[in-house]
């Protein structure tokens, strides 16, 4: 029996200096800060032993398959409650393999010198066996080589302490390849070694593997594995296939999908399903998928496997080309995962225009739902867009409609930029027959813009007072005149608001005014007010900055008999606070917060209007006596 320390990626094999290393020495490690730093920085929990260990066996199973095909494949794992023993009939190592592979951290056996990971294994970083020291501070592992069958088994003992022995054993002991590694738990760690525990990490981790793994606990066996999975499983129909992939889904993701698209990507090396989320999925959300890397999850919550459009499905897949991280719970970003993400990319986008081509009512389901992560993808894919854009509604002044049937009847579309300017004008640019979209939600804008392309001969123009103005009736100038004295007393009334009077006739009578404004009028007068609080050295800067952007416009409606009726009036006064009324209802009806002096304007208003009643209720009774 030898005793050693664990050298590091092969240590002490130098490489070849210029000038001889005389006075060389080899790398030493601390294989307890070395494990503080796996279990604190590297993986997420300590159950990821388990995943190691089933990782291990499989890999050794695989490299004695290799050999011989008839070789045995049973994987078993025994969970007393004290101790975890996993037993493999791989292809086992030799004592020499011993020393070379298990007590060297950083070396693999799986790993081709050129070439890197083997594709066949799972293991490739030469660090997994010490995910067992987080949970144990002992772990024995007996092994006897398939490969060598004249070589002794040998027994390892390695404590958390860094330091390992080793034996050879009587091959009567130990008289079949493979191998087993016992865990004796480390203080503090026996909740990772409950029976019970121990089965529910080995179905999650590995129920996709290739081979049969059970548990056998104090209340008997239990097989963990169910594989193969779904989607490479026979079925009877297609529709008893889509089903059991429902099924699936549902027990895996925890969700009824509302819709399941098959995932099977030769070339990237991906099967699977992506299922669509039964409700509206945030768009910032980078979507957690389920990914196995031949057969062993890899996590729940892989993020990077889809594009960030697709965030309206979840997936389900097994790979063997995607490479994993050293912590083995995400995926490495290389070339590869993008192809991956970008051959899935176009496999989702098929799948929604074979729907939109042949199941329309589904279609219309998910957009139902949906329609947000649609408009997200056809912005960048204009043949996805004109196959989408029939069936995707937005608001507008004939309702919510698809776009191309507002394009057909409006040849040209205006684009209220916020929510707040499409209420302000819709009613009064829906009765003027002008076809405005409110662009003011996520991505419609985009869209909108993108008409033109999609629909050769429709005209987008932007939305402003004038276009609205310019569509309403002109008063006949004879008409105008005689109200020339209104109109003037107006004027002046809202000259100090920075806010034009102009005369109109339009629908609905109902609308006695509308207040027209934009942005830049909006940010114009916020910029004089601020200007005019300002101490000297901002108001010059910000005088800098004055623009000679369009005033508000109050449009009196000539049809409206509020109107008529204030027309009128002739003391001057009276005209004064009745305009204010009138502005100041106008301005709520465009629904944006009131600056201060509107505010003032609108209490003084309503004010002063209560005492010309109470005066002209008073004068009233006066005259009945
Ligand atoms: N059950 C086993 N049967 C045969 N060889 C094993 C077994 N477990 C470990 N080994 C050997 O020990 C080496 C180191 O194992 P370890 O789990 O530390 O790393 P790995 O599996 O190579 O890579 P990874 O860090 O990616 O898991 C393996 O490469 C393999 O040669």
């Amino acid at each position: 029996m030898s005793e050693a320390s664990p050298t590091i990626g092969g240590m002490p094999h130098y490489p070849q200096p210029d000038r001889p290393l005389a006075d060389a020495h080899a790398f030493q490690v601390d294989l307890r800060g070395l494990v503080d730093l796996l279990s604190h920085h590297l993986y997420s929990s300590p159950r990821v032993y388990i995943r190691e260990l089933l990782q291990n066996a499989v890999d050794a199973v695989t490299a004695r398959l290799g050999a011989d095909p008839a070789a045995p494949t049973g994987i078993r794992l025994t969970a007393d409650g004290e101790t975890v023993l996993i037993a493999d009939p791989g292809i086992g190592l030799t004592e020499a393999d011993v020393h070379r592979f298990l007590a060297t951290i950083g070396r693999s056996s799986k790993r081709d010198d050129l070439a890197g990971a083997r594709r066949e294994f799972l293991g490739q970083f030469g660090i997994g066996l010490l995910a067992c020291f987080t949970v144990a501070d002992t772990i024995r592992v007996t092994t006897r080589s398939a490969a060598d069958p004249a070589a002794a088994p040998v027994e390892w003992l390695a404590g958390s302490d860094g330091r390992y022995s080793i034996r050879t054993l009587d091959p009567a002991q130990f008289p079949e390849p493979g191998t087993r590694v016992l865990l004796t738990p480390r203080p503090g760690a026996q909740r990772w070694f409950a029976p019970e525990r121990v089965a529910q990490l080995a179905r999650e981790f590995g129920a996709l593997l290739p081979y049969e793994v059970v548990v056998a606990t104090p209340d008997g066996l239990v097989r963990t594995t169910d594989s193969p999975p779904v989607w490479d499983r026979a079925h009877p129909s297609p529709a008893a296939r889509r089903l059991a992939l429902f099924e699936y889904g549902e027990r895996t993701l925890g969700f009824a999908a509302l819709d399941v698209i098959e995932l099977d990507v030769p070339l990237a090396g991906v099967r699977g399903a992506a299922y669509v989320l039964p409700s509206a999925a945030n768009p910032a959300d980078a979507g957690r998928h389920r990914v196995h890397l031949k057969g062993m999850l890899l996590s729940d919550a892989t993020t990077g496997l889809l594009p960030d459009w697709a965030f309206f499905v979840r997936c389900v897949i097994d790979t063997d080309t995607l490479r994993p991280t050293a912590s083995r719970e995400g995926l490495y970003e290389d070339e590869t995962l993008s192809a991956v993400r970008e051959a899935l990319g176009v496999r989702i986008r098929d799948w929604l225009t074979d729907l939109a081509a042949q199941d329309p009512a589904r279609l219309a389901a998910f957009l139902a739902v949906h329609a947000l992560g649609v408009k997200a993808l056809a912005r960048h894919d204009r043949e996805l867009m004109r196959i989408m854009l029939p069936f995707l509604e937005f608001e507008t002044t004939d309702g919510r409609v698809p776009l191309t049937e507002f394009a057909r009847n409006h040849p040209t579309v205006y684009l209220a930029r916020t929510v707040d300017e499409f209420r302000q004008v819709a009613p009064i640019a829906a009765a003027q027959g002008i076809g405005v979209v409110n662009g003011g939600y996520t991505y419609d804008a985009d869209l909108v813009e993108q008409l033109p392309q999609v629909i050769p001969g429709t005209v987008v123009g932007e939305l402003g007072a004038d276009v609205v103005t310019a569509h309403l009736d002109l008063v006949n100038p004879a008409e105008e005149l005689a109200l020339a004295g209104f109109l003037a007393a107006a004027r002046a009334t809202l000259d100090p608001l920075d806010c034009d009077v102009v005369l109109r006739a339009f629908a609905p009578v109902s609308v006695p005014a509308l207040h027209l404004d934009n942005r830049d009028a909006r940010h114009e007068r916020a910029r004089a007010e601020t200007m005019a609080a300002a101490d000297e050295l901002w108001a010059e800067i910000l005088g800098a900055l004055k623009s000679s952007a369009p005033r508000a416009q109050l449009v009196l409606n000539h049809h409206s008999p509020v109107v008529r009726r204030l027309s009128g009036i002739t003391d001057r006064a009276l005209l004064t606070t009745a305009v204010e009324a009138l502005y100041g209802q106008a301005l709520l009806m465009t629904h944006r917060p009131l600056r201060p002096a509107d505010t003032a304007l609108l209490n003084r208003a309503f004010g002063d209007l209560l005492a010309w009643a109470s005066l002209a209720a008073r004068a009233g009774d006066g005259d009945g006596v």
